[in-house]
Parts: structure tokens; C-alpha cells; sequence
């Protein structure tokens, strides 16, 4: 089965939060299927960490909804928290305690059973790479292990779903190796949402990226397609839905730039020019920009992201 197709396991729909007069989510939309490792990807204040904490249940939207597994985080927010493993851009770390206390501390708050707490203890410590440090204080461990402990206790109850807001941050290049490693090891087994403003990072570790600005998504594609993908640029006076253009042919995906204009993803080897052209004809969008260009998910970035930029434009 396709990613396309599989399970739906986070749906959220028109996700905002307000926070006084500032809007910092707007309107958000984000689906999430079983098997995926997504890059929640923008610069600092973009509203990554204020979307992860919604999608986890622990910040009220302003207006929206999420659904985890088809559950309502408001409806049951028991039942529907309990498929979700999050890992907060500042983990609650309490050093006076074991890796063991701490990560058996966790799994009671998650309600794991008492029967099962030695096998989910050996194999979330197994899987991070914290099977020696069982009996060490968290306070005396690296930055690096301290993260893997924070990890650890986001998959102690083994969650549907991993959301890590900012993981490799504050941590030198060696550590940030090991975690890259780690996050891409749990995806074999997890569905993982991970939040970053370093685009290698996501470019590593991820399949999909989501491109957020200014609260919004502005951009969301598998990353093979992003790989010096050639795309279209197309802009119109009167402009279609987003997913008519990804309904036409040689077309992988179309994402909104604002002020009518899209880019169009093309599939391996196809151009989709003469589809855009002949589907504005028919049903009268007003064709007024076409070019085909080579980007690199780096360049995407920056045009999303920089208001500059987008002023200009
Ligand atoms: N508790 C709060 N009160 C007021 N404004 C807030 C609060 N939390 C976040 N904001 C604002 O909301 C916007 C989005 O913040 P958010 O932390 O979600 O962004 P981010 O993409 O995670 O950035 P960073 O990587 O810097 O954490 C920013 O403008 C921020 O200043």
C-alpha cells in the first residue's frame, strides 16, 4: 500500500491560535498517514512549535480541529493523546533522577500497565541507545544522551505517532548525527512529525516537507520530488483551486504562492505546461505567467520563507 492510501493517523483542519493581537497559526491543514516521517519546516517564529503543541493536545486551538486516528483531541482528549509520543522543544528533564526512574516515572503518567513497564522500559531505553545508562542520573548525561532520554520517554507507550519539536537543537555535529539516525530508526517502526529550521536536517531524515511561514503552510511535497525536481511557476487572473492543477497531467502536486500564482510540481519526466495551458483555456483562468525552472528545495525555501522576497514578487 501507498503512503497515498495508507491509514490517516493526524488530521487537523483550519488549526488556529491567536495569541492577543498576534495570529501565529492560521488556518492550518495537515493530514498525516501511517508510515511517513514529516519535516515541519520554518524559520524561527514561523508557528511550528505552537502547531506541535495543538497537534499534541497541550494548547487549546483558537479555532480548528484535530483528530488523532479519527478521534476528537477535544471530544476525548484522554483516548486520543494516548496514540501520540511529544517531545517538547524544552524536554522536562528532571536530573535527580535515573534514566530508569525518570523513563518509569513516564510510563505511568501515560498509563502503561505495571505488567508491561519492564518490556517498555527495556525496549524504548533498546531503541535509543540507552541501554548502559539505565542507573546514570539524566542530570550527569550528555546533551546528546539527555535528548535520547527525552525521546525515549515520547515512545515509552509506544505512540501511534512521534511529534519532535526541534531535536537536534542546542546539540554539537556529533550528537546531531546520532539523533538524524536515531529519528530516521524510529520511522522504520513510527510515524514521526519533526520540527526544524535547518533544512539538511529534513532533507536527511524526512520524506515529506511542510514548509511553514508566517503561520501558514505555504509548501508541501514528498522530498524525492524535491530533489532538483523540475517544477512550473504559473499565475493566473483568475485563479483555480490548488487541486486542479494537481489533478492535470504529468502534475505531482501544486502549492499556492499567493496572489493567483502556484508551483506546479512535475512529475518524473513530464512537462505540464501544455496541460496548464490547455486547462486554462477551457475553463477561463486568465493565464498570465508560465515558466518551467529547476529548484532546489533550498531555493523553495527561501522564496516561501522571505517576506522580502515575496513582496517583491
Ligand atoms: N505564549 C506566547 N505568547 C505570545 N506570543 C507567542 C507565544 N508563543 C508564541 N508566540 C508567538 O507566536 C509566533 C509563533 O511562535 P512559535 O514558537 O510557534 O514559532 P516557531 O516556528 O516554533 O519558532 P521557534 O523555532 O523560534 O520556536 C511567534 O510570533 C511568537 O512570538
Amino acid at each position: 500500500m501507498g503512503i497515498r492510501t495508507a491509514e490517516v493517523l493526524i488530521e487537523a483542519r483550519g488549526l488556529t491560535r491567536r495569541y492577543g493581537p498576534t495570529v501565529a497559526v492560521k488556518e492550518l491543514d495537515l493530514t498525516l498517514r501511517k508510515g511517513e516521517i514529516v519535516g515541519l519546516l520554518g524559520p524561527n517564529g514561523a508557528g511550528k512549535s505552537t502547531t506541535m503543541k495543538m497537534l499534541t493536545g497541550n494548547l487549546a486551538p483558537s479555532a480548528g480541529e484535530v483528530t488523532i486516528k479519527g478521534i476528537s483531541l477535544r471530544a476525548e482528549p484522554k483516548a486520543a493523546k494516548s496514540h501520540i509520543g511529544y517531545l517538547p522543544e524544552q524536554p522536562p528533564v528532571y536530573p535527580e533522577l535515573t534514566v530508569d526512574e525518570y523513563l518509569r516515572f513516564c510510563a505511568n503518567l501515560h498509563g502503561v500497565p505495571g505488567k508491561q513497564l519492564g518490556d517498555a522500559l527495556t525496549s524504548a531505553k533498546r531503541d535509543c541507545g540507552l541501554a548502559d545508562v539505565g542507573s546514570r542520573l539524566v542530570g550527569n548525561l550528555s546533551k546528546g544522551y539527555q535528548q535520547r532520554v527525552g525521546i525515549a520517554q515520547a515512545i515509552i507507550h509506544r505512540p501511534s505517532v512521534v511529534i519532535l519539536d526541534e531535536p537536534t537543537v542546542g546539540l554539537d555535529p556529533i550528537q546531531i548525527r546520532e539523533i538524524r539516525t536515531l529519528i530516521a530508526e524510529l520511522g522504520k517502526a513510527h510515524t514521526v512529525i519533526l520540527s526544524s529550521h535547518i533544512l539538511p536536517e529534513i532533507q536527511a531524515v524526512c520524506d515529506r516537507v511542510m514548509i511553514i511561514a508566517r503561520g501558514t503552510v505555504v509548501y508541501n511535497e514528498p522530498i524525492s520530488a524535491t530533489n532538483n525536481q523540475s517544477s512550473v511557476v504559473c499565475g493566473f487572473r483568475r485563479p483555480p483551486q490548488a487541486v486542479h492543477l494537481a489533478d492535470l497531467e504529468g502534475v505531482d502536486g501544486a502549492s499556492p504562492l499567493g496572489d493567483g500564482r502556484f508551483i506546479v510540481s512535475a512529475l518524473k519526466n513530464a512537462d505540464p505546461r501544455d496541460a496548464i495551458v490547455a486547462a486554462a483555456a477551457t475553463n477561463d483562468w486568465g493565464l498570465i505567467e508560465l515558466h518551467a525552472q529547476q529548484r532546489t528545495l533550498e531555493e523553495i525555501f527561501v522564496e516561501l520563507t522571505s517576506t522580502d522576497v515575496r513582496a517583491a514578487a
